[in-house]
């Protein structure tokens, strides 16, 4: 794996692009500079060999062509054949990746993306790790708002009434990191999400970045499920799905 680091006149963040198999590379950070030295490189990113844990459980979900709008059946695993780069824009999260909150589905999604690209023979894709964390109001608002959610709001009136939007994140830095990697090609992406605003976030103005497939991710907490049974997950965990599923239009069955 390659680890980009991207810094950007937009926000003074550094997001991170991380790169699986050889044959995606960013054309700025990569490229050689005359002033270059072995530490300056190291600046701009670092390979590493990527771990072997990769025991996410999520599921993919339905897979929604992108551009033409079919759907095909379920299915757990990439076959062979896709050989489109599988991409994942995820939003920083601290309680759920690190803390292993139970208040939402970031941490699984997270490993989940890894696992997934790594099943292909030949790994070829990128996890774009944008520094949003809170849907961009930051940890410390995020604390709050899960305050507010323990005295009875959800995820989005939380961010409300401490006067946020519901969501203040934007992918237009995400559409250019795509671009350097050379994603921006004929070819397209697999993009696995849930959100719709992301999908037409990251395929940017101009349409730039061609998402030609769509693929959903289901949490394995709420896997296996019986039709009429009461799901297994954790409540705060389906609340945090629901007012995603109601409220932004996430297109995930739970
Ligand atoms: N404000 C707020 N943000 C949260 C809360 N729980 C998680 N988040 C943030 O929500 C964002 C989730 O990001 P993603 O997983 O990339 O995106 P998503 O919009 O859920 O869409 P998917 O691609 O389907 O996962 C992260 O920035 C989290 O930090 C919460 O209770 N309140």
């Amino acid at each position: 794996m390659y680890l980009h680091l991207y810094r950007n006149d937009q926000d003074d963040k550094e997001h991170l692009a991380m790169v699986f198999g050889n044959a995606i590379a960013s054309q700025s950070l990569a490229a050689y500079r005359p002033d270059d030295t072995p530490s300056s490189r190291l600046l701009r990113g670092a390979g590493h060999q990527q771990s072997h844990f990769f025991g996410g459980t999520m599921l993919l979900g339905n897979s929604n062509k992108g551009s033409v709008g079919e759907n095909s059946a379920e299915r757990e695993n990439l076959g062979p054949g896709d050989t489109i780069p599988l991409v994942r824009v995820h939003s920083e999260c601290f309680t759920g990746e690190t803390a292993w909150s139970n208040r939402c589905d970031c941490g699984d999604q997270l490993t989940a993306a890894a696992r997934l690209i790594c099943q292909s023979t030949t790994p070829h894709g990128v996890i774009v790790y944008l520094r949003q964390e809170g849907r961009g109001i930051g940890l410390e608002n995020k604390l709050r708002a899960y305050n507010l959610q323990d005295q009875g709001a959800d995820t989005v009136e939380a961010n409300q009434r401490l006067g946020f939007g519901a969501d203040d994140r934007t992918y237009g830095v995400a559409t250019s990191i795509l671009c350097d990697l050379g994603l921006d090609g004929e070819t397209g992406i697999r993009l696995l999400t849930n959100n719709p605003d992301k999908v037409a976030g990251i395929r940017g103005p101009q349409d730039q970045v061609k998402v030609r497939e769509v693929l959903t991710m289901k949490p394995s907490a709420c896997k296996g499920k019986t039709e009429g049974a009461e799901s297994l997950a954790p409540v705060e965990l389906l609340a945090y799905l629901q007012t995603k599923i109601q409220k932004f239009g996430h297109t995930i069955e739970l």
